[in-house]
């Protein structure tokens, strides 16, 4: 019989499930039969854990005494802010300082507090969670039992806990930081391909700039049936215009020296791998305000904004070649990036699916960050004075004095979306498109050419296409655009708020999950409804500016139908990081509340 690597009593390294973090924890005994140590952690929680995912105490001593007194250094406000961050984060911001040797930089050292997951929702009210009511039949949903023994997986078998009445919720917790160390999974190697991986990547590739060309093409010829798709493809010269990349061109500069003027406030990115954090401009809606001056300006002078809707391929033919080189940019100069660098996503060494995901995560010119710029300007920005060009181009072809209701219910519904994502511009570096994502061809492409020209089909398709809405279907498509754009907006901003400050008295009256790595989970409200409560208000707003098109051509559904692929997609690549990340706590916060983003959807 093989004997047993620890002793009952002995202090060793135990991984806490559903993630790579390790907590000090003591060996109460072994099971020959299950081959299972069961261990206690600080707190009390008893667990019982495979060989596999215990380490003894000496692999972790070094990192243990270096990163501790780094954190007795460190000012408290810092430390404090580190406690609230998920083990990602927070393994990013200790793992190599730029003072460390190279193989320091190489080992990912965590600092965690030692928190168990609570078996019961804890209210966040009066400033401190109370263990909510057992007889509290109004949270019904929210309520989560107590963990079956076996349910979390195979591996792990959480115990009852041994005096229940003691349990806290973690934020009151005052243990002691221990040290834990990634395991060597955690490298920069991306091994977890993502959409569809090499072949999946290598199809999106070469399908999504057809996809868009085939849109357009529809969207702008008379009939928009599907069945109607012209036999004969656009010559390659009806495609291409160097008055058109001139202006794309010079678009895109105007952006970017704005995007560069030295107004509005300077703030942190979060922290990456090497513990530093890049600093951004937030200067968005400056920039639209000043952008909305100068095309009016334009207009003013005699400019025809007509322009763009006769000339719409040759634009988008345009920002794809910009995009395409800027990724083929993107991936060269990532050559040189260091390892803390790279995006977590994008280096599996595959050169289709790093060339498509982007191996670097934060490129930057100088203080110039192309990622950052990208998402938020030219092709937002670019929506708006595209939906203006269709609206003018709308009322020449239709011989109108004034533009459709239509149309003007689309311009002003997506005028509120960009202007509200460009106010809240600063909540985009915690998304994961700037955290997680590299900047490769998906997010170049995206950004400068998929938004500006899919996101517009609502208004391209209007301005060649009557909708004549009666009274009753304007009321009902504002409700509607009200209603998404209150669930999208409160449920993204209560998380912004619960994340910056989770004893916020304004969220005092929200249920909540605490987690293992100090940070909770919001489980009641919109948050208590479904898991993605802002992914279902944006789905709400899609419809509403998709359905001032009518129903005579499925081709304006083009965004919801894109959007509701991508917001599911996107739910299941989050939820995979959450579960990683929470583990259990993100079990429970999946059992009370079962639904993903539409209601009675699981
Ligand atoms: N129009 C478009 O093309 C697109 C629009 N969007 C919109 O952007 C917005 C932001 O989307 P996105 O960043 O993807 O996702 P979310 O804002 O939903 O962020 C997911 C993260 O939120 C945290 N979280 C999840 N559940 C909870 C909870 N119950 N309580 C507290 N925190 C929780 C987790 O991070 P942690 O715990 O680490 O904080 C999780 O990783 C959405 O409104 C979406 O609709 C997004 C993509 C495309
Ligand atoms: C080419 C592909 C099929 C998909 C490309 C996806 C990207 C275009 C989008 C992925 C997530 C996005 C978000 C915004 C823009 C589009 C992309 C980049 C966003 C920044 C727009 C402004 C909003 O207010 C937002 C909620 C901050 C958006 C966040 C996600």
């Amino acid at each position: 019989m093989p004997v047993a690597r620890f002793q009952a009593g002995e202090t060793v390294m135990g991984r806490w499930p559903g993630s790579n973090l390790y907590y000090e924890v003591k060996v109460l005994s072994h099971s020959p039969e299950s081959q299972l140590f069961t261990v206690i952690y600080k707190d009390g929680t008893e667990l019982e854990l495979k060989d596999a995912d215990i380490k003894s105490m000496t692999g972790f001593r070094q990192g243990s005494v270096r990163s501790r007194s780094r954190s007795r250094s460190r000012s408290p406000a810092r430390t404090r802010r580190s406690r609230s961050r998920s083990p990602a984060r927070t393994s990013r911001r200790s793992s190599s300082h730029t003072t460390e040797t190279r193989r320091d930089k190489r080992r990912d050292v965590l600092e965690v507090r030692l928190t168990p997951v609570p078996m019961s929702l804890v209210n966040n009210s009066n400033n401190e969670h109370e263990k909510k009511e057992e007889n509290d039949t109004a949270n019904k949903v929210v309520e989560v039992k107590e963990e079956p023994e076996n349910q979390a997986s195979g591996r792990y078998n959480l115990r009852r806990r041994r005096e229940q009445g003691e349990e806290r919720p973690l934020e009151l917790k005052d243990a002691e930081p221990v040290v834990s160390q990634a395991t060597p999974q955690q490298t920069s190697k991306t091994t977890d391909l993502e959409f569809g991986g090499r072949i999946g990547a290598f199809f999106l590739l070469l399908l999504l700039p057809v996809v868009v060309l085939a849109l357009l093409i529809l969207c702008g010829q008379k009939d928009s049936s599907l069945l109607s798709f012209p036999r004969m493809l656009p010559t390659l010269d009806s495609l291409w215009d160097w008055q058109v990349f001139g202006i794309t061109l010079l678009w895109l500069l105007f952006q970017a020296v704005l995007s560069l003027l030295p107004i509005g406030k300077v703030v942190n990115g979060m922290p990456l791998k090497n513990g530093n954090t890049l600093k951004y401009r937030i200067n968005g809606l400056y920039a639209l305000l000043i952008s909305a001056v100068a095309v009016g300006a334009g207009v003013y002078h005699g400019a025809d904004l007509g322009y763009i809707h006769t000339h719409f391929l040759q634009f988008y033919t345009s920002a794809l070649l910009i995009s395409t080189l800027l990724s083929i940019y993107l991936f060269v100069r990532s050559r040189w990036a260091s390892d803390d660098e790279r995006a977590p996503a994008g280096n599996s060494g595959f050169v289709i699916y790093d060339f498509f995901m982007g191996r670097e995560l934060n490129p930057r010119i100088k203080g110039f960050d192309i990622k950052f710029f990208c998402e938020m300007r030219p092709g937002l920005i670019g929506w708006l004075v595209f939906n203006s060009a269709m609206l003018l181009a709308e009322m020449k072809l239709q011989h109108l004095d004034t533009p459709s209701s239509a149309m003007l219910l689309v311009n002003g519904f997506q005028l509120l979306w960009v202007v509200d994502g460009l106010w809240h511009e600063e909540k985009l570096l915690t998304m994961m498109d700037i955290v997680h994502d590299g900047f490769g061809f998906m997010l170049a492409f995206g950004d400068l050419a998929w938004v500006p020209f899919t996101f517009t089909c609502q208004s391209y398709y209007l301005a060649r296409h009557p909708s004549d809405l009666s009274v009753f279907w304007i009321v009902a498509i504002i409700l509607l655009n009200a209603i998404g754009y209150y669930i999208f907006r409160k449920a993204n901003s209560q998380k912004f708020a619960f994340r910056r400050n989770p004893f916020d008295p304004t969220l005092s009256h929200l249920k909540t999950i605490p987690t293992a790595t100090g940070k909770s989970l919001i489980a009641s409200g919109l948050w208590g409804f479904v898991r993605h409560p802002n992914y279902l208000g944006d789905v709400l707003m899609a419809l509403a500016w998709s359905l001032t098109c009518g129903f005579n051509h499925v081709i304006p559904y083009f965004y919801l139908i894109y959007l509701i692929i991508l917001l599911v997609h996107r739910e299941a690549r989050d939820e995979r990081q959450c579960r990683k990340k929470y583990g259990l706590a993100w079990e429970q916060y999946c059992r009370a509340v079962p639904y993903r983003i539409f209601p009675g959807v699981y």
